[in-house]
């Protein structure tokens, strides 16, 4: 499988009076076709690194590649999905018009994409609302769609479900699963949800407290058809989440990032 994205020694310290080292001696690469999830306690870092991947920001130290090539701006072929899809989405635009929006610099045909992406997330017939007329579960469906209809080689999502209440929530996990089998998406997914990250990903990346760097890397081997049921009461999943809990919560496994590579090592 070839390398997506290869991140290496990042480092990013904010400066001046509130000077921060957010993020130190960070590395890990993304497969292509593969989900990504990575997993932190809240305010280790997580959107720093989204936002150096995205382009948005850049980094102290440390470099970014994206098939091979080492990322200067926003890339092209890079889409991001956030977490607040009420101040993502325009309001002045029409469902459709907002998918619409980041294709208007390319030489496709807008309207046909747009409604493939929409029929993708099962909003065919919202093409003509506003995203105020819908519930926040669809705009953030309208949000993914919009990231999609670019057909992204990488696709980044920060928390994209932590602000919907928790069935709507299960309804997109499992909607990303399904568009991602179906696209062979490469997604990498940062949350603070440790069920999210193992439900979701093939592999979790475990960050420790700010400065993140990666305390371990997790294989999950659950197969690609998950349910929220029967994946969930599942021993290997109770198992990889004791895990990732233990090294989220054990200072000591915040010592050596290679403690647990590859989700066989048991925290037990
Ligand atoms: N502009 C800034 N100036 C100084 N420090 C900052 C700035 N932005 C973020 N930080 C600090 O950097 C650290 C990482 O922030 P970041 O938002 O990336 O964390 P996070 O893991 O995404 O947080 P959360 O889980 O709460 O969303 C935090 O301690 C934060 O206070």
């Amino acid at each position: 499988m070839s390398t997506m994205l290869e991140v290496t020694g990042l480092g990013h310290t904010y400066p001046g009076k509130q000077r921060h080292v957010a993020i130190e001696e960070l590395g890990f690469a993304v497969r292509t076709g593969e989900l990504t999830c990575i997993v932190g306690p809240s305010g280790c870092g997580k959107s720093t690194l989204l936002r150096i991947i995205g382009g948005l920001q850049r980094p102290t130290s440390g470099s970014i590649a994206l098939r091979g090539t080492e990322i200067d701006g926003v890339p092209e072929d890079l889409a991001v999905v956030f977490q607040d899809y009420s101040r993502s989405l325009f309001p002045w635009m029409t469902v459709r018009g907002n998918v619409e929006f980041p294709l208007r610099t390319r030489s496709v045909n807008r309207r046909e994409r747009a409604e493939e992406a929409l029929a993708w997330v099962g909003l065919s017939d919202a093409a003509k609302k506003y995203p105020w007329q819908l519930s926040g579960g669809m705009q953030q469906r309208v949000a993914i769609a919009r990231a999609l209809a670019t057909r992204p080689a990488l696709l980044l999502m920060d928390e994209p479900f932590a602000s919907v209440d928790a069935q709507t929530r299960f309804e997109l996990e499992d909607l990303l699963l399904s568009v991602r089998r179906e696209y062979g998406s490469t997604i990498l997914l940062v949350t603070h949800d440790i069920d999210e990250s193992i439900y979701l990903g093939d592999r979790v990346l475990v960050l420790s407290k700010s400065p993140a760097t990666v305390v371990a890397e997790l294989d999950v081997p659950l197969g690609s058809q998950r349910d929220q049921i029967g994946t969930r009461a599942s021993a290997e999943f109770v198992r990889l989440r004791s895990h990732v809990a233990r090294l989220l919560h054990s200072p000591a496994a915040t010592a050596d990032p290679r403690a647990a590579v590859s989700g066989g090592a048991t925290a037990e």
